[in-house]
């Protein structure tokens, strides 16, 4: 551990430095002295104690400052496992909770939570098959993120929005709510009913198909990291559009952070300069062919009580077009509630 002394005067947790009750700083950065050295220092094994010039007394637990030195560290990291359809048939233990365990105790909200950091999704099953049930699960995790869908929903091929969600097309794997600047950070997903045939749930591991493109085709890669393009949602009501790449990397650790990648709801191409248009295309052409192998696919049949969430800033979710009637509930729930939730935990996974 090797801290210039003006970071541990900084993070001087006293109750007069710091309000232990809002878990907020009094500190006043401006009157940091950038050379500041203690007049003392002792180290017992366990706590560090430090007077200043001023005779203010710091003192640290060391566990606190391997914790929060260099990164946000986590006792309980989550390793994640990328999966394609092969590996996933490997796993034993599939990523389902049931929903008494869920509801009912710490121990199965935790094991879900775990479950979304590994996998990308995971899955609460013998819910009560209505969208009272969906709420019920989804708040058990966060609250809800609005949008202009709605709160929440529960629709059916009927174009209640101008969007193919709402019809009975197929629908290739894609994140939803690239067109926000900040998507949506899990999609919840609870078929209610269907009587017909199709209308199974695809699922593709963004962060799989990332890293393969990064071993076998990096300049597709480097490109679709470092590209920025539009996405936008447009109606007679709205004109929302965003600007982000399509691959985005943790800012420190620089592990995959997020994949933005709905090839319906790209805006027209008017941030790429006209002599990197073709290689643009070339590398999400090879990020698509990718995610459209069967081999990258896991198909499942959801069925009624069967609530699915899935983190929308890593998996991929599309679906087979249907005949019949089919109704859909879910919601969208934010990402730094859901994180702040595994934090909570002592999970991390970046
Ligand atoms: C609201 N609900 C989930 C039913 C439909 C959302 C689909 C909207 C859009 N194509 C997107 O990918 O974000
Ligand atoms: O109908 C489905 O299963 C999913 C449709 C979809 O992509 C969505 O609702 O975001
Ligand atoms: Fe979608």
């Amino acid at each position: 551990l090797d801290l210039p002394y003006v970071w541990l005067r900084d993070h001087c947790r006293c109750d007069v430095c710091y309000n232990h009750q809002t878990c907020q700083k009094n500190i006043d950065n401006f009157e940091l002295d950038l050379d500041i050295r203690p007049t003392e220092v002792s180290f017992d094994g366990t706590v560090l104690t430090i007077e200043w010039p001023d005779k203010h007394l710091t003192s640290y637990n060391i566990d606190w400052l391997l914790e929060n030195t260099y990164h946000d560290q986590h006792r309980d990291r989550v390793e994640r496992v990328l999966w394609n359809k092969a590996i996933m048939a490997t796993i034993t233990e599939q990523p389902m909770v049931p929903y008494k365990d869920f509801m009912e105790t710490e121990d199965g909200l935790k094991e879900h939570v775990k479950n979304l950091m590994k996998y990308g999704f995971s899955v609460v099953t013998q819910a009560p098959p209505s969208h009272e049930g969906t709420l019920a699960v989804s708040q058990r995790l966060t609250f809800l993120q609005p949008t202009f869908f709605g709160p929440s929903w529960s629709f059916t091929s009927d174009m209640a929005f101008g969007d193919t969600a709402y019809t009975t097309l197929g629908l290739g794997a894609h994140t939803d709510n690239t067109y926000f600047m900040s998507p949506s950070g899990i999609q919840v997903f609870h078929v209610l009913e269907h009587q017909g045939t199709g209308g199974e749930t695809l699922l593709v591991d963004g962060f799989f198909a990332a890293e393969t493109l990064r071993r076998d085709n990096p300049t597709a890669f480097k490109c679709l990291s470092e590209t920025v393009v539009a996405h936008e949602f447009y109606d007679s009501d709205h004109r929302v559009r965003s600007l982000g790449t399509v691959l985005s990397f943790h800012p420190t650790t620089k592990k995959m952070f997020s994949i933005r990648f709905n090839p319906y709801d790209r805006s027209p191409l008017h941030t790429v300069p006209p002599d990197q248009i073709k290689k643009f295309y070339k590398s999400y052409a090879a990020l698509t062919e990718e995610i459209r192998k069967p081999e990258s696919e896991v198909w499942l049949k959801l069925k009624p009580g069967m609530v699915l969430f899935v983190d929308n800033w890593r998996v991929m979710h599309g679906r087979s077009s249907f005949t019949g009637l089919r109704r859909v509930s879910g919601c969208y729930l934010p990402r730094d509630d859901w994180f702040g939730k595994a934090r909570l935990f002592g999970l991390q996974n970046l």
